[in-house]
């Protein structure tokens, strides 16, 4: 799903006006999605206090309080009484409920918090035409309804957000419950700072005009199931293990032989032909008995000194690597000597960030690091938007993928692309998952599914295999190794 700015989708807006439908039809159509999405999520709710700005934004609220008052609900419609004028369309719906009697028309500062029973708050304060924080009045009435225990729905966007950039630190923003936004999601729905006030997103369907979509162009995409179904290659029948790949993972040091194990796991659960365990000795039985399928390699007696090549082969190379010397020494002169696109994770990771040795990655290989690995390895930004564009440049100067691991992780192209991912929980956030992760990447590159289209599968499948765990055994309990069981789950799904 592509993701626009707010001028595209602008454009895109006045795109659809002129293939013949009023824009105030089209803002009818908007207001019509969230009251269906509302009737279904919210049935036993009574009442509705909707705060509507001056903009369109205001005016799907306004087009909002018609059409649940229509089905019997109790709405108050609170605005700025003193502003100096309501967009053109916000304006036809102000006068469509001002001859609607059972419609409380109110300010802002008539708001109080009593008797809030059976009560939803909607926010249609502001959505993509957001041009400055939020001030004065606004600001207040803002930080009053985020006090309230109310549950919460903003129309479009969460109002003091902007759509493509970060807000300022000390900035004003309606901390919604819910989000339900017009056919694209927004940038800044999928960065941690200002993600987080989105509660829930939905993303309704207005019927914005499909031959524009098409051919607009943008950088930035959500992984959907769409996109998923066209890569997923089902398993052919006429074929052997030689048909679907060996993968080697390299990994485990004294104390941490779990972190390649479950990528071993990992990797032949996501269907890899041939799997391969490179670890110390240490780590023979405790391997062989937990993965009885994986064929073991050992290289040192605590730590990984040698990684030894073979042909045909992706290597996965990091989780639980640890950076004594003679590993470092191993992985320098892998690299040297190998030049086919690898999965580099974690201490693989550190250790070229630590000794200078970034430029020896292979092209096409793929790393990827969480946020402070990423700093060790690119140098500190002041946020994640400016982190995202230090992890383009990157990509492209090095000619890799970087797989930017976060709540919403963000696959980077050598070609300046990214691509994030919304599948995945907090449950997620626990020592092990990023091992799984490196498994499931390298089996799919064994498979010869390209580079790309690993990345964006493999992120989607790690957490997808997440939520199924989580529903499951609970954000809390569930493990690395539960997810690890729920990917055969994900794959029986995209068979349907
Ligand atoms: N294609 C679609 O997706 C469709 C979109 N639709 C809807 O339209 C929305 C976009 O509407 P929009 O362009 O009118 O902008 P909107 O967000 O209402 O705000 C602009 C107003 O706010 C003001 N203003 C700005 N910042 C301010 C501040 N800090 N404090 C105070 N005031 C501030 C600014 O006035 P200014 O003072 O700058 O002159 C202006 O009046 C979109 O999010 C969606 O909900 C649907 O109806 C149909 C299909
Ligand atoms: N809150 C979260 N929501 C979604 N995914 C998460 C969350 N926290 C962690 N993850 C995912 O779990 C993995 C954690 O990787 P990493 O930090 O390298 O941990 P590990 O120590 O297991 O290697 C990443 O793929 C990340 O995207
Ligand atoms: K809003």
């Amino acid at each position: 799903m592509k993701i626009l700015t707010a001028q595209q989708i602008r454009d895109c807006d006045s795109a659809t006006i002129e293939k013949g439908i009023s824009s105030v039809n089209l803002m009818e159509k908007a207001a019509r999605a969230c009251v269906e999405w509302i009737e279904i999520n919210f049935r036993t709710t009574h009442k509705f206090l909707i705060f509507c700005g001056n903009g369109n934004n205001g005016g799907d609220g306004l087009a909002m309080a018609r059409l649940l008052y229509e089905k019997g609900l109790d709405i108050e419609v609170f605005i700025d009484k003193n502003n100096k004028g309501f967009s053109s369309d916000a304006n036809v719906n102000l006068k469509r409920i001002k001859h609607i009697n059972g419609i409380d028309i109110k300010s802002f500062s008539d708001f109080s918090m009593t008797n809030k029973d059976k009560t939803v708050i909607i926010d249609a304060f502001f959505g993509y035409g957001l041009n400055r924080k939020l001030s004065g009045e606004m600001k207040n009435i803002v930080e009053k309804l985020n006090l309230t225990k109310i549950p919460k729905i903003s129309i479009d966007m969460p109002s003091g957000l902007f759509a493509d950039k970060i807000v300022e630190k000390d900035s004003t923003v309606f901390k919604a419950d819910f989000t339900l936004t017009f056919q694209f999601y927004k940038r800044s729905f999928l960065h941690p700072e200002t993600g987080t006030f989105c509660g829930k997103i939905e993303v309704l369907d207005i019927g914005l005009d499909e031959d524009f979509i098409d051919e607009i162009e943008t950088d930035y995409f959500v992984i959907d199931e769409d996109l998923i179904k066209t890569i997923y290659k089902p398993r052919e029948e006429f074929s052997n293990k030689g048909t679907f790949g060996k993968s080697i993972l390299v990994g485990g040091s004294y104390g941490k032989i779990g972190a390649v194990l479950m990528s071993t796991l990992s990797a032949l659960k996501t269907g890899s032909g041939l799997t391969f365990t490179i670890a110390p000795e240490c780590g023979n039985m405790i391997i062989q008995s937990q993965v009885p399928e994986a064929m073991f390699m050992g290289s040192g007696e605590r730590y990984i000194d040698e990684i030894g090549i073979q042909e045909k082969a992706v290597y996965g190379i990091g989780p639980g690597f640890g950076k004594e010397e003679k590993t470092q020494k191993a992985l320098f002169d892998f690299l040297k000597a190998y030049k086919d696109p690898v999965v580099l994770d974690a201490d693989a990771l550190n250790i070229l960030a630590e000794t200078g040795n970034i430029k020896s990655i292979p092209k096409n290989s793929v790393i990827t690091p969480h946020p402070l690995e990423f700093e060790r390895l690119f140098g500190k930004t002041e946020n994640s938007f400016e982190r995202l564009e230090l992890a383009k440049e990157k990509a492209a100067e090095l000619q890799i993928f970087i797989l930017l691991k976060d709540h919403h992780t963000a696959v980077i192209t050598p070609d300046k692309r990214v691509f994030y991912n919304v599948t995945g929980n907090s449950g997620m956030a626990k020592g092990g998952s990023g091992d799984v992760l490196t498994g499931i990447l390298t089996s799919l590159m064994s498979q010869k599914y390209e580079i790309e289209k690993a990345c964006i599968f493999g992120v989607w499948l790690h957490g997808k295999a997440g939520d199924l765990a989580a529903e499951e055994f609970s954000k809390e309990s569930m493990l690395p190794t539960d997810l690890v069981q729920k990917i055969g789950e994900v794959f029986k799904s995209l068979l349907d």
